[in-house]
Order: C-alpha cells, then sequence, then structure tokens
C-alpha cells in the first residue's frame, strides 16, 4: 500500500497531528487515514487541508495569464504549490470490547500515513456489515468512488431514538424511506409506523411486490391509512386533549365539562351523545355554562372526523412485524394532527408498558419503531403532542418504543427532546440558528462535522451518534422503491398542463366546426 502523505509533527492537542500530502491524492476532510504504531493500524480521520504555499498575489494580477507560465518562465518547480498540510484526528485503534483506544502519542515527524482500507473501515467504524441481522444500509462512504456501505446497528438506532436534520429539500424523506426500506427487509422484519402530514411515503408500497424484501414466507406489508381510517374513539382522549378541542372555555365550564368527565370516564365508554345528555341535565340550574358546553360540543366534536364515538384504530392491525404502517395526515388540520400524535402516542405507550408489565389491558408484545415527519410542530414546548413525546424519548426505551424525528427547524424541536435522539443524521444545514442548535444538543457530531454541514449537497450526511462508532460522512444509497416527495419541475409540469390545454381547445375547436358543417 502507497502512503499518501508523511507526517510532519504534532498539531496543537495531544490528538491531532499534521501531515504533508500531494494534490493528487485528492484527500478531503471527512477522509479516513491511518499509521502504524507497535504493528497496529491507528485510524485517523482528515479534520482539515490547507494549502501549503499560496502563488504570491502578483502572479494572479494579470487574469488572461496562467500563473503557471510565470512559474516555468522564472524556472521554479509547480509542486511546491502542489502541496498540502493535513491535520487529522486521531481515533486510535478498535478494540471490539472498549472501542477506540487512542495511543496518546502522535506519530513521528516523517512516518508514513496510509489511506484506510475498506478492511479497516468495516472492522473499525461500523458495529455491523450490510445484510447482516439487525443491521441498516444508509449508504456508502462520501468521500470514495469505491462503493464502501455504511451501516448502522437497527437495536440501537431504534431503542435510543434517531433524529435526522436538515434544511428544507436536503433529501431528508427520502433517506427516511431508505431507513423504512431497510427495517421492512428479511433481516430486519420491523414493526413501524408513520406519521406522513405531506403525503410523502405511500411508494414504500412498491416493497409488497420485489424481490430483494422477500425470504421464504416472508414478505413485508405497508398499509396506507387515510383520513377515513384515521380515527380516534372520544372516550379514550384525556381531559386535557378533550379540553383542547373546545375552544374559549370559560373556567365555569371547564370546571363543568372536568366533572363530567371524570363521572363519565368512570363509567367506561362513552359517546357525544351521553356528554351532551349529561349538561343538559345541568342546564336547569347553570344554563349558561351548560348551553355554552353544549355548542361547542356539538359544533367541534361531532363535526371533526378525526374523532369517533366507536371506532379507533386497532394496534395490533396498525402495528406488526414486517409492516410499516403510513398516517397520511394530508387532510388534518394542525390541531387534528397534535391531537392524533399525542393519543396514539399515549395509547403505543401504555400497551407496551401493559405487555411489559403483564398489566391488564391492551398490549402490543413487541418493540415498535414510530416515524415522525415534521417533528418541530409536535416535538414544540407549544405542542399539544409534547409531554407524551417528552415522556418516550426520556423513557421509550425500556419499553421498546423508538422515535425517529425528521425536522428542517430543529432549532424549533425541545433541546431535551433532540438530546435524547442517541443516533443522528445530519444532512445540509446552512441556517446558523439550527446549526447552533444541532452543536449542543448532538454533542457527538464533533466541531469540523458541523463545519461541513453547509457544504454538503442533497443526499449527503453525517451519520453519528450510538448506532455507529464514530461520525461518518455519507452519500445515501439509491431508494429500491420510487420517492413520494420528489420535487416538482414546474416548467415541465407547465408544459405538459398548456399542451394538454390545447389539446381541450382543438377538441372543442373540432367539435364547432362539426356543428357548423352539420348546419
Ligand atoms: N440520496 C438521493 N438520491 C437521489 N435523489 C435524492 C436523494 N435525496 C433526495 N433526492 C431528491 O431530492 C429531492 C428532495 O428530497 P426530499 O424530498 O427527501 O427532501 P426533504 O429534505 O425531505 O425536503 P422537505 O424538507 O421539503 O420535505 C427529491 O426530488 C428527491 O428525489
Amino acid at each position: 500500500m502507497k502512503p499518501v502523505g508523511l507526517v510532519k509533527g504534532p498539531a496543537e492537542s495531544p490528538h491531532e497531528f499534521r501531515f504533508i500530502t500531494p494534490d493528487n491524492t485528492r484527500l478531503k476532510v471527512g477522509e479516513f487515514v491511518y499509521y502504524n504504531f507497535n504493528g497496529r493500524k491507528v485510524l485517523c480521520r482528515v479534520s482539515k487541508r490547507l494549502p501549503l504555499r499560496q502563488y504570491p498575489d502578483i502572479y494572479l494580477s494579470n487574469p488572461s495569464v496562467e500563473p503557471e507560465r510565470i512559474l516555468r518562465v522564472i524556472g521554479v518547480s509547480t509542486r511546491e504549490f502542489d502541496l498540502y498540510e493535513m491535520r487529522a484526528t486521531i481515533l486510535g485503534y478498535y478494540d471490539r470490547q472498549l472501542g477506540f483506544i487512542n495511543p496518546r502519542i502522535p506519530p513521528k515527524p516523517g512516518m508514513p500515513v496510509y489511506l484506510a482500507e475498506r478492511e479497516i473501515i468495516e472492522s473499525a467504524l461500523l458495529k455491523k456489515r450490510a445484510g447482516e441481522v439487525g443491521s441498516i444500509h444508509l449508504g456508502y462512504l462520501l468521500n470514495r468512488e469505491e462503493d464502501i456501505p455504511v451501516v448502522i446497528d437497527t437495536s440501537l438506532t431504534v431503542s435510543e431514538h434517531l433524529a435526522i436534520l436538515a434544511g428544507t429539500g436536503s433529501g431528508k424523506s427520502y433517506l427516511a424511506g431508505v431507513i423504512v426500506e431497510e427495517l421492512l427487509k428479511p433481516y430486519n422484519r420491523a414493526s413501524v409506523l408513520v406519521f406522513d402530514p405531506h403525503g410523502e411515503y405511500h411508494t414504500l408500497r412498491e416493497v409488497e411486490g420485489l424481490e430483494e424484501f422477500r425470504d421464504g414466507d416472508y414478505s413485508p406489508r405497508v398499509r396506507i391509512y387515510g383520513r377515513e381510517d384515521i380515527k380516534l374513539r372520544l372516550s379514550e382522549l384525556d381531559y386535557d386533549e378533550l379540553v383542547n378541542l373546545l375552544p374559549n372555555l370559560t373556567d365555569k365550564m371547564e370546571a363543568m365539562l372536568s366533572r363530567i368527565y371524570r363521572e363519565l370516564s368512570e363509567q367506561g365508554h362513552f359517546t357525544v351523545d351521553d356528554l351532551i345528555a349529561r349538561l343538559e341535565e345541568l342546564r336547569e340550574r347553570e344554563e349558561t355554562t351548560a348551553n355554552g358546553l353544549i355548542w361547542r360540543v356539538r359544533r367541534y366534536l361531532r363535526d371533526m372526523d378525526l374523532i369517533d364515538d366507536y371506532r379507533h384504530m386497532d394496534l395490533k392491525n396498525l402495528l406488526r412485524p414486517g409492516q410499516a404502517s403510513i398516517l397520511q395526515l394530508t387532510e388534518m388540520s394542525d390541531m387534528e394532527q397534535e391531537l392524533l400524535v399525542s393519543a396514539l402516542m399515549k395509547r403505543i405507550l401504555k400497551a407496551r408498558i401493559n405487555a411489559e408489565k403483564g398489566s391488564d389491558g391492551e398490549k402490543l408484545e413487541y418493540p415498535v419503531f414510530v416515524i415522525i415527519e415534521e417533528a418541530h410542530r409536535f416535538a414544540s414546548r407549544d405542542s399539544r403532542s409534547f409531554d407524551v413525546l417528552r415522556t418516550i424519548l426520556s423513557e421509550g426505551r425500556k419499553f421498546g418504543v423508538g422515535v425517529c424525528l425528521i425536522s428542517q427547524r430543529p432549532s424549533k424541536i425541545d433541546s431535551d427532546i433532540l438530546s435524547q435522539c442517541m443516533t443522528q443524521v445530519v444532512m445540509r444545514m446552512v441556517n446558523p440558528a439550527d446549526q447552533d442548535n444541532v452543536r449542543k444538543s448532538v454533542e457527538s457530531i464533533g466541531r469540523e462535522m458541523i463545519e461541513e454541514l453547509p457544504g454538503l449537497t442533497k443526499g449527503q450526511a453525517v451519520v453519528s451518534g450510538v448506532a455507529i462508532n464514530t461520525p461518518v460522512l455519507i452519500r445515501v444509497r439509491k431508494r429500491l422503491t420510487s420517492h413520494g416527495g420528489a420535487s416538482k419541475n414546474a416548467p415541465e409540469e407547465w408544459i405538459r398542463w398548456s399542451e394538454k390545454g390545447e389539446e381541450r381547445a382543438r377538441v372543442v375547436e373540432r367539435k364547432a366546426r362539426l356543428f357548423w358543417d352539420d348546419e
């Protein structure tokens, strides 16, 4: 193996050193290199690339004269301008039990530095190999032409929560689609639920017809739930959730509703009519308050498609191993969406706790993974679903409720919640407030990786956290199913529609002429 550079000496920090490399090695920030120490390969990450010597300004003063020509005329070699000083952070040699062990002695000046080969990358960076049971193959190492797979550990990803953060259009939902595909592969057979506010995930249904997802009797299912199928049973709402549905309640109304709610929920199941009947009984004593509530219950509860007297989603149908259920929230108001996330997540957590503790009531016998798109709307402090998400993010791992938060506005997600996502995939991000929030809440990512974020392009990402041994830059793999959230090409659509319009106009014209001819 030919070295890519020679060590210059230690840098400011004991965990860093500098080495010199010629331009033709094309080493980039984020690349993995190593040096030999006592017969071991010590892995390092390139953290900075600086040209060693720049052309003097005077060589660049005439835009029509290339500086190389000047160098040739004065007899100076161009090679000395092709040298780069690289900084490398020492990760250490990898021990399966102890993780990276840093020898704490930087390499000596003059020592050769090598590009890390596929074998050392796979064995030191990854906890799982592609296709192994419990693996999620996200993509490939960004800086290599050769496809070196980057794989994360499914168990740690789902039990310790995942965050996918990036500016809009960077490829978040495309990547989430890749993750769902991986989770439905025969080597994971996961139970996945997706809250899909923009209707981007229905194309995952294509997995049902793809050979790659079959193994013996196993073949995954993708169920799409539209507005008609998404129901919450009235009597299952908490008092707080019920109050949130009825606007502008006076203190007296709240007191009356709380009393009735307590009575009715003690009897178990109740309907909107039961609520109204009880309020009508109270009309004689407190007419104004009861009338105000009756009006609101009729106006807001009766008309809300999401709330039903009897129907609700059966958890055992919604969440099954080898199945992804997509809840399409496209036609729901923000308030309904938050209420749905809140009520359903509470039910799921309770069913998992019942199963784990052997308590009575609804049970879910296996762990589940829930993907929440537009997470800043559901996990900000003023959201109706904030409390339940905070509980699940801090305690869900004990009960097997894993969450993936996806957001283009991480600064709006509560930082306590964000910091509970122990695996992070961060994509292109230019907003300084969001970068700052990521820096604070996502400790594992490291300063030098944060600096890379604005320079990433679509489909490129930094993966860090518990499911991988060290942060890695990746290009996301191609989807096996089509992407439901593909950006629209406006000019193409205008042209297609204008042609359709002309076609229609020609048909109308032809019809008119025939009518005239008949005359
Ligand atoms: N890895 C990739 N390979 C190929 N195309 C990609 C990749 N990632 C994203 N794209 C394309 O980029 C566009 C935007 O991707 P995507 O919808 O995933 O972005 P997003 O970050 O979820 O955007 P938004 O915040 O608007 O929801 C889509 O047209 C998608 O097909």
